[in-house]
């Protein structure tokens, strides 16, 4: 499990560890790590370190000192190093002495490094890049390591409002922090440096994939089709049938239990799947561990009364898209739910849920959501957030957005659908979906070993869904 730790959590831990050691040992520990990091990127990049030229950006706190001792070790390895000082008079003075003791130069102007250190800010950071610091940054072509975080990027919530760093590699100090993983796609590549910091478990939290994968259900020796629990489908409409057959497909892949479809789209879901047990209501249907309600099954009242039903059965229930717009308007139908209630909505589908659309800080409207509705809430987006009532979260970055395609939404539903009939919890449920789905998106992109990744549609991610599993499986 990957634990992001806020800035007040890791304020919280580092004053044990600041107490038990001498004065700069953390920040010297921090600035190897980050020094090692930045010469094997030299090393990569342009073949060698010695004579290679790097440029500190140093900041007026601590994360301007890391860089700076990380710039003098690296001086010391033969690379010549110059450090431009956003507040000359206020350098951290222990590390800049340290630098210009190893000769390394201060300078004004950029110059043409190989790399950049960015030691702008870190911790402390509040909003985004100043203008001086902005127009350094603009007018950089060199890869960034950033010390810690890039700069501009809130710590805490990873929000970017104005002009900040996009690093090619980050090293984070102690503690992976939000912005780790709600803004990777700014971070790049991540490196852990332990510097003795213990915090406490992360209120935020993501699974390794191994984890993931050994958490995923599978058949075994007494299982037959029911003991695997049973996800009922109700989606797609005659007007939208495509949604069904993605949805009911997505839980046929995602593990070995039954599924039964109930809506108008019966016939082209078992063309498709002939597996699936259908029928035309919920009256019908007989009995499931789970339902997945919503996909492409329309708005009015008689999705609103389909709705109904599925929300007074016992069962855990998944609701979706179409389900999303009939709860917004009629949110008393969760009422008295007396098992898990997980909505996954996009930002639009959220926006109509709450009245607005989720904040800067989407850790926070996720929770305020789940907290307030007593539901699971799972946010889509390049960051998957997932939130319990009781304010737990977890996080799926999915690596890239090769998923942003019609119909994927459908897939996801499906597959957590699954997960819920086999009986996973509610938000473990979810996260381990949305990485599956991720995963999948990323195998379809690249199928049969496409060297450059391809636009994908939701088919072919569906049909990538039990690569994406035996993936995750093969990491556990
Ligand atoms: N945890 C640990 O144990 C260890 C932590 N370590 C390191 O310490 C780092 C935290 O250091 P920190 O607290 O000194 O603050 P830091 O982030 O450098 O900011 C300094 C000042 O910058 C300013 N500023 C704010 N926003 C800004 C913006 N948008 N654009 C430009 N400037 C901005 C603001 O000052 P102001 O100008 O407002 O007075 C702020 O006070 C942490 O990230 C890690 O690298 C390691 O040494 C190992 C041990
Ligand atoms: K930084």
């Amino acid at each position: 499990m990957r634990h992001f730790h806020t800035a007040d959590e890791v304020r919280a831990a580092e004053a044990p560890l600041l107490a038990r050691l001498p004065e700069y040992a953390a920040m010297r520990r921090a600035a190897h790590g980050l020094a090692t990091v930045v010469a094997r990127e030299l090393r990569v990049r342009t073949g060698g370190v010695v004579g290679r030229r790097v440029l500190v950006l140093a900041g007026s706190g601590d994360n301007g000192g890391d860089a700076l001792f990380a710039g003098a070790e690296l001086r010391g390895r033969g690379v010549a190093v110059e450090a431009l000082l956003l507040r000359p008079d206020r350098a951290h003075p222990a590390a800049l002495a340290a630098f210009r003791a190893a000769a390394g130069r201060v300078v004004t102007r950029a110059g043409d490094p190989d790399l950049v250190i960015d030691g702008i800010v870190g911790l402390s950071a509040r909003g985004s890049l100043r203008p001086d610091a902005a127009a350094i940054v603009d007018g950089l072509t060199a890869p960034v390591v950033a010390a810690d975080l890039p700069s501009g990027v809130d710590p805490d919530t990873g929000a970017v409002d104005g002009p900040a760093v996009r690093a090619a590699v980050t090293v984070a100090f102690g503690a992976y922090k939000p912005v780790h993983v709600l803004a990777s796609a700014r971070c790049g590549e991540l490196h852990l440096i332990d510097i003795g910091l213990d915090p406490d478990a992360a209120t935020i939290t993501s699974p390794d994939d191994g984890e993931v994968g050994r958490a995923w259900p599978v058949p075994g020796p007494a299982d037959d089709k029911y003991s695997q629990g049973v996800t009922g489908i109700m989606a797609g409409s005659e007007k939208y049938p495509g949604a069904g057959v993605l949805c009911t497909g997505a839980a046929v892949a995602a593990t070995s239990g039954m599924v039964r479809y109930v809506g108008h789209g019966g016939a082209e879901v078992v063309h498709h799947y002939p597996e699936v047990v259908t029928a035309r209501s919920f009256d019908e249907a007989g009995r499931v561990q789970a339902w997945v309600v919503g996909p492409g099954f329309g708005t009015d009242d008689d999705a609103a009364d389909r709705l109904r039903s599925v929300l007074e059965s016992d069962v855990p229930v998944l609701v979706d898209a179409d389900g999303l717009t009939v709860l917004s308007q009629r949110p008393e139908l969760l009422r008295g739910r007396s098992s898990a209630t997980v909505l996954t909505p996009h930002a639009g589908e959220f926006e109509r849920l709450t009245g607005s659309a989720p904040g800067p800080d989407r850790v926070r409207s996720v929770r305020a959501l789940a907290a307030d509705w007593n539901v699971t809430v799972l946010l889509k987006g390049r960051a998957t957030v997932i939130a319990d009532p009781d304010g737990t979260v977890s996080v799926d970055d999915a690596g890239s957005s090769w998923s942003s395609t019609a119909g994927s939404g459908d897939v996801l539903s499906g597959m957590i659908g699954a997960l819920l009939a086999a009986g996973v919890p509610a938000r473990t449920a979810a996260v381990m979906g949305a990485r599956a789905h991720s995963r999948a998106a990323a195998l379809a992109a690249t199928d049969r070993g496409r060297r450059t990744a391809a636009p994908i549609s939701a088919s072919p991610l569906l049909r990538a869904v039990p690569d994406a599993v035996g993936d995750l499986r093969a990491r556990a």
